[in-house]
């Protein structure tokens, strides 16, 4: 049976750890998880997903797959405990932090740098994958049935990755800081809190449904809502008035370049 650990306990690693579980990848207690000191936070994913909490690296000396997931200036502190687990396949969804930095530890062992997402937590996740020239078939197959368990992956090169965290690893922030900015404009326009956050969220649902499911060009479904003279033309002017396509590069290329910056840290 394989075994699986998590360095590291957040949001990142739990919504892995819940995609795993839901998706009856592995038996929950063949997942690890250790984090730097909040014990109450490893009772309570035990509780909840039934995964195993440990502590010293012996217990996890027969592990298949390592995973970091810890924040990238944790990393260095951490790497050195695991140094004697040769046999494991290494993963890491650390931003930035370059295959490098894993291999200086481990230079002879199969190393994927991914980028998920939160969704992760429903199986929805939009990842990226780079893989270091050690990588085995197995080893790749073994870990994109992990990463596909939480939604898909797009195979990328290392320098790519970068792009990958300013579009989807930090994309679904700025779909819950649209939706928090349309909810309130619709409460300043009239609507109350309740029906403006229901109708936010279904808009939201539908239209990312009809892209997945439809596979039209956005431009086109975008077109289909716009009428001639419309309701719809007259907010999407506005949006171009207010530099919305620049202010979306803007944001990525933000995240893009503080990924690189979290590298070299
Ligand atoms: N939160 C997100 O949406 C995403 C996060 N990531 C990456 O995932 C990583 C984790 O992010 P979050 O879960 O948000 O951070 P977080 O701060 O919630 O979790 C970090 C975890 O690392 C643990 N840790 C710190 N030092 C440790 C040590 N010495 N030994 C063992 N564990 C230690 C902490 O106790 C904590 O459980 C980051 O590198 C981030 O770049 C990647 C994609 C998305
Ligand atoms: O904000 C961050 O640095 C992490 C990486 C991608 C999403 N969250």
């Amino acid at each position: 049976m394989k075994k699986i650990a998590f360095i590291g306990a957040g949001s990142m690693a739990e919504a892995i750890i819940a995609g795993i579980v839901k998706h009856e990848v592995l038996p929950a207690n063949a997942i690890y998880v250790t984090n730097h000191s909040n014990k109450e936070r490893l009772a309570r994913l035990h509780e909840q997903y039934g995964v195993t909490p440990f502590r010293d690296v012996e217990n996890i000396k027969d592990v298949d797959v390592l995973i970091f997931a810890t924040k990238p200036n944790q990393i260095a502190e951490v790497l050195p405990k695991y140094a004697s687990l040769t046999n494991a396949i290494i993963v890491s969804v650390l931003a930035g932090t370059p295959l490098a930095t894993f291999e200086a530890t481990f230079p002879n062992q199969a190393i994927a740098r991914v980028m998920p997402n939160t969704s992760a937590t429903i199986g929805e996740s939009a990842s990226g994958v780079a893989w270091n020239t050690k990588v085995t078939d197995e080893a790749k197959r073994w870990v994109t049935s992990l990463v596909e368990a939480i939604g898909i992956v797009q195979e990328v090169d290392e320098e790519q990755l970068h792009t990958v965290t300013g579009l989807s690893g930090s994309g679904p922030a700025y779909v819950y800081f649209f939706v928090e900015a349309l909810e309130a404009a619709a409460i300043q326009e009239g609507l109350d809190p309740k029906t403006a956050r229901e109708l936010a969220i279904q808009t939201i649902k539908g239209a990312a449904l009809m892209l997945d499911e439809t596979r039209e060009e956005p431009a086109t479904l975008r077109e289909r809502v716009t009428s001639p003279n419309g309701t719809t033309a007259a907010g999407l002017d506005a949006l171009r008035e207010h530099q919305f396509a620049e202010t979306i590069h803007a944001c990525v290329q933000a995240a893009k370049q503080r990924s690189i910056e979290l590298g070299k840290a």
